[in-house]
């Protein structure tokens, strides 16, 4: 036996085929494993060479074989591996070690200065989408630093991984798709989702982001190229609640599109076909939630994101009996604002109960938040919901939700149609209703009107407007626009960010009232505690502790939403809560009960820095 080389490889990225054919593979070659990797050292047979272990020299042309290659990880794919890859920041030794000579330039660069190098590049891009493409490219490369960077600098790249830009990338997918970046399951994988699961390299999945595209963003029914939303959103799950980015996989389901630019885009990368609707839906969205418990186990957390509401409501009921399921943009939306309008009392004054809330949009977003509203008054003061409901009122496509709509009203509506005369426009309805909190969750932009924001600002001494729309080009207004319009008296916050403005020599911080501060941290909480189920009690705990977080400095500025810079650390409170309600209610299978959750929570954080390879 002659022992010609040694290299690295990971067991988990063999294909079935492969691992069908290790018990013959293992009879010339041996396996040492380790933690999921093995090394492999190929020993070949004394006196003629090779053997022909697969059959291949002497299969006939009708003879089947598995076409395969035994691709040994050398220094050079380790260079391509984005896990393992540290570029240029490879020490003396792990070059020598790990076969890596000659294959980089001398030079060694730590972490920092490589972040450094990277950050001044990016900030060369003019062009929002550049950037994108540049931060995608490094994920694909250098999967740490770019952790790395989206840490350090998370309120520069957020809006570039996330909305605004995420919303131009999807729109343009097809154009700018290098890599795979998640699965892919469409209605050609009908029958054989658990296959498609298992083509996954990675085995211990804890969290699932999926997608079907129909309502991404504002921008509508982007199909197939929705695949931008699931891969921001787990990346935000790793930089900001420091999951594991192993543990996370992004999913698009694709049944279609009813977007016409798309179907005719030679540059689309989805079915070309109209979306399946019904029978055929239900059954591929039941194949997939019945495959991912039983590839994944119970205890996988799976975020519908950016379904439209005609699907996401029933999707949410049907199996949040059965699966560890959460709707971003009902719950974790939702919570997001239920955290913003508590911390905007210490600002405004009274408690929620004095307020009264008029929403523009009345879909998942809208109704989300003011049934989460409408619990958290009930939970303070004891009335029941439906009572509580009622100083929370609506405004959809066809005017103000009132009574006498209610046959024709969609299911999730009907708990908002109150007894008032029918109400056509926004700015009627403001003046009727008189709200103290206007809030837009329409997709669709300038609807915060000059005469809507003035009315707001002559109705309260501080009117609350919070314009939720993604992206930019959605928001309901600008901050400029709610500043000016109201002559400084808003407090505002919106779904993508938006530049302090000066007003009459005074400086003006919007927050940013976006999903992304609740959702890492909730999912966080469930993981670590091993939920079972998610309740709306949980959501509540998450608004507490993330309307906690706001200090004194940052409502000085105005603010009702803490700086994302601190946001680990906001994570860590908000998955401790979560963690601590779900063992409340019964729900956490990870036992014992830590004693400190906020440092359990902390301990459990993927972080970004090198490791060194011996
Ligand atoms: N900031 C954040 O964290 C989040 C922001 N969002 C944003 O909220 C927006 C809405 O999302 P979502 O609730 O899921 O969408 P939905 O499609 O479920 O709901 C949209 C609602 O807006 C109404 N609407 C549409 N056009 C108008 C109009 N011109 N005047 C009045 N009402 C109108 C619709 O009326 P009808 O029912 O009559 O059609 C519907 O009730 C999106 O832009 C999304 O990006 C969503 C989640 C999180
Ligand atoms: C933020 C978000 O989830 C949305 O706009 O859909
Ligand atoms: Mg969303």
């Amino acid at each position: 036996m002659m022992c010609l080389n040694s290299h690295r490889h990971n067991i988990r990225t063999l294909s079935p085929h492969i691992k069908k054919l290790l018990p013959v593979i293992m009879s010339s070659i041996s396996l040492k494993e380790n933690g999921g990797e093995v090394s492999v050292t190929k020993n070949y047979s004394n006196g003629g060479g090779l053997r022909d272990l697969y059959g291949e020299d002497s299969a006939t042309e009708d003879h089947l074989i598995t076409p395969w290659t035994f691709s040994v990880a050398s220094g050079y794919s380790l260079l391509r591996d984005p896990r393992y890859n540290k570029g240029l920041a490879f020490s003396e030794g792990e070059r020598d070690a790990h076969y890596l000579r000659g294959l980089l330039p001398p030079v060694v660069f730590n972490q920092e200065l490589q972040e450094k190098r990277l950050m001044h590049n990016l900030r060369q891009y003019e062009v929002p989408l550049h950037r994108y493409m540049a931060l995608m490219d490094l994920q694909e490369r250098n999967e740490r630093l770019f952790y790395r960077l989206l840490m350090d600098n998370v309120e520069e790249l957020l809006p570039v991984v996330y909305t605004p830009t995420v919303g131009e990338a999807c729109q343009k997918y097809g154009s700018i798709f290098r890599r795979p970046q998640g699965l892919y399951i469409s209605l050609k994988e009908k029958g054989k989702i658990l296959e498609v699961l298992k083509n996954w390299p990675e085995k211990s999945i804890q969290v699932i982001v999926v997608t079907d595209g129909e309502r991404i963003l504002g921008l509508g029914d982007l199909g197939c190229q929705g695949m931008g939303i699931p891969v921001g959103k787990l990346s935000l799950y790793t930089a900001l609640g420091g999951v594991r980015p192993s543990s996370c996989l992004p999913i698009t389901i694709d049944v279609g599109t009813n977007n016409e630019k798309l179907l005719n885009d030679e540059f689309y990368i989805g079915l070309r076909q109209r979306r399946a609707t019904g029978k055929e839906y239900a059954e591929l969205l039941d194949e997939f939630m019945r495959a991912v418990k039983q590839n994944y186990g119970e205890k996988v957390l799976i975020q519908f994101e950016d379904f439209a509401n005609h699907n996401a409501f029933d999707l949410l009921e049907k199996y949040s009996s059965s699966h560890l399921v959460f709707n971003d943009d009902i719950q974790g939306t939702a919570s997001v604002v239920l955290a913003g309008l508590l911390a905007s009392l210490k600002l405004v004054g009274g408690t929620l109960a004095d307020h009264t809330f008029l929403f523009l949009g009345a879909g998942e977003a809208g109704t989300g938040i003011a049934e989460l509203i409408a619990l958290e008054i009930s939970k303070q003061t004891k009335a029941p919901v439906e009572e509580t409901r009622k100083k929370i009122w609506l405004v959809d496509s066809k005017g103000l939700i009132v009574s006498s709509r209610l046959e024709s009203l969609q299911h999730f509506k009907k708990p908002w149609a109150h007894e008032h005369e029918p109400v056509k426009g926004l700015l009627d309805a403001v003046k009727a209703i008189k709200p103290t909190v206007l809030i837009g969750s329409s997709g669709v932009g300038k609807t915060f009107t000059k005469e809507v924001v003035e009315t707001m600002a002559s109705l309260n001494e501080k009117p609350l407007i919070l314009a939720l729309s993604n992206p930019t080009s959605q928001s309901e207004c600008t901050a400029e626009e709610a500043y000016t319009w109201s002559k400084g008296k808003a407090i505002f916050a919106s779904g993508s960010p938006f530049d302090p403005v000066e007003y009459e020599g005074k400086l003006f911080v919007p927050g940013q009232a976006n999903n992304a501060y609740i959702f890492p941290g909730f999912g966080l909480g469930l993981i670590i505690s091993g939920a079972i189920r998610v309740r709306d009690e949980m959501l509540l705990a998450a608004s507490e502790a993330l309307a906690a977080q706001v200090s004194e400095e940052n409502y000085d500025k105005g603010l009702i939403y803490p700086p994302f810079s601190n946001i680990r650390k906001i994570s860590a409170h908000i998955a401790a809560k979560v963690a601590a309600k779900t063992y409340d209610l019964g729900l956490a299978s990870h036992l014992p009960r830590p004693k400190d959750l906020v440092k359990y929570a902390e301990s459990c954080m993927y972080s970004p820095g090198y490791r060194s390879y011996r």
